[in-house]
């Protein structure tokens, strides 16, 4: 698998207030293969989606945010690209899910429509458009897709509005797909059958996969290697199955003894390695994360030691 995106030292600063300004990333560096689906994993505020929006070019429009080190994405450098290169990218090779669904479609317009615009216009001129639309909204797992077409956003479940999501990310036929918490504002059962879709569609089109989530049982059971972050920083990547097995960075570990309360409260766990589910029983219950005696520890799981041993 050859390599379609790397980032390097990637820095970003964005302004709060009038003068303010925080550090939203620090120095984080990954890199995805085509085809890969790579996972980032963290609690809410450690610098999750503004990766991945840096990624897909779509962060805040203002001179104030700060963006340094490097995003190159298939041989082409994007930080410090203009604005017509970026929206290049956007048009047909980095597609965005979002977590809720409402504040990226547009109300007054009609499913359909919404999926014909995402369609690059070489493709969308001729009269299989119209087929082309269906098809998709079929691929993202919807039925009656002619009906569905038709209808206004808000006539639509979340689950379905998801899925709209998915159909619109895909009629780019985009190299990567960055799915930022796609999931999250659904209920369970809702959550697992997108995230199916998500998985299918994916691996039917080749695309490769950025998945967000504050959930590791959700990155776990769908990526191939996993980025750990915390405070705006990577502290532990690897294979997702070395990760899950032998978290080496005490945060890591914090994060997968909070996915056993999951189970605890009888979520459903979607399809974590027997060895996990051994280290997880060997575990006292979820404890505070001692930041001062993890930090500023930088893991690479995988290479040797047991998980009590960091
Ligand atoms: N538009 C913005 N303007 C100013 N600060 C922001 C903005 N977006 C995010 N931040 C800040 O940047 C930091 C990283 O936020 P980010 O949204 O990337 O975290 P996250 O890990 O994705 O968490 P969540 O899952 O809650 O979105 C946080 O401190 C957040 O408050």
């Amino acid at each position: 698998m050859s390599e379609l995106l790397r980032v390097t030292n990637l820095a970003v600063r964005l302004p709060t207030g009038v003068r303010g300004e925080i550090e939203a990333v620090k120095d984080v560096s990954l890199s995805v293969r085509r085809g890969e689906r790579v996972g980032i994993v963290g609690e809410s505020g450690s610098g999750k989606s503004v990766t991945g929006r840096s990624i897909a070019g779509l962060l805040p429009a203002s001179p104030r945010v700060k963006v340094t080190g490097s995003i190159e994405f298939d041989g082409q450098e994007l930080v410090g690209a203009g604005p017509r290169a970026w929206q290049k990218i956007r048009a047909s090779k980095v597609g965005m899910i979002f977590q809720d669904p409402l504040t990226f479609l547009n109300p007054v317009m009609r499913i359909g429509r919404q999926v014909e615009e995402s369609i690059p216009a070489g493709r969308a001129r001729s009269r299989e458009v119209n087929a082309e639309v269906l098809e998709f909204l079929s691929l993202a797992g919807l039925d009656n897709v002619a009906g569905l077409a038709q209808r206004f956003p808000h006539e639509l479940s979340g689950g379905m509005r998801q899925r709209v999501l998915i159909a619109i990310a895909i009629a780019k036929r985009p190299e990567l797909i960055v799915a930022d918490e796609p999931t999250t504002a659904l209920d369970a059962t809702v959550q697992q059958r997108v995230l199916r879709t998500l998985d299918e569609t994916v691996s039917e089109l080749g695309t490769s996969l950025i998945l967000i989530s504050h959930d590791l049982a959700v990155v776990a059971s769908m990526t191939d290697r996993i980025y750990v972050m915390y405070g705006g920083r990577v502290v532990e990547s690897g294979p997702t199955t070395d990760v899950l097995n032998s978290p080496q960075h005490p945060y890591t570990q914090v994060l997968l003894r909070s996915v056993r309360s999951l189970t605890d409260d009888g979520v459903e766990l979607y399809s974590i390695p027997p060895s996990f589910r051994a280290w997880l029983e060997d575990q006292p219950s979820a404890s505070a994360f001692d930041e001062e005696a993890a930090w500023p520890v930088n893991a690479t799981s995988g290479k040797g030691g047991s998980p009590d041993a960091a």
